[in-house]
């Protein structure tokens, strides 16, 4: 959640590959820092990329995602948590950095998700 005002305008709005190099995209749409530093990605994920299971670590504090689903896909693409907060099948909410979470590959169609995460210290 490292932030330059330089770094962040050259990576807002441009896709990206996803992290967990399964060849899903994305894109950073916002940031900010009140009231605890919190960045906004749009996710997409095309026929056959998935997430394997794996937890978003932060440095210090508890990161937490708020995770809208704007397009289901056709089939597969399914969201799975070891331990959600709420979860409904377009929205999740989850502690990202203890809770194991994945998402299936997707079979047939395209996913999209807004996805807003943020950090709260303790
Ligand atoms: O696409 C999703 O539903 C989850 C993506 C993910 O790993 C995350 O938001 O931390
Ligand atoms: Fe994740």
């Amino acid at each position: 959640m490292e932030l330059s005002i330089k770094r962040f305008l050259s990576r807002l709005f441009r896709w990206e590959k996803g992290r967990q190099n399964t060849g899903y995209d994305k894109m950073l749409v916002g940031a900010g820092f009140w009231p605890n530093p919190f960045d906004v990605y749009l996710l997409r994920f095309r026929e056959g990329q998935g997430i394997p299971p794996h937890v978003d670590q932060v440095n210090s504090g508890e990161h937490y995602r708020f995770n809208l689903v704007l397009k289901q896909p056709k089939s597969g693409g399914h969201f799975r948590c070891s331990n959600p907060i709420f979860e409904s099948s377009r929205i999740k909410l989850f502690r990202s950095d203890i809770s194991e979470h994945s998402v299936t590959p997707v079979k047939q169609g395209s996913r999209y998700v807004l996805s807003i995460g943020w950090v709260k210290n303790t």
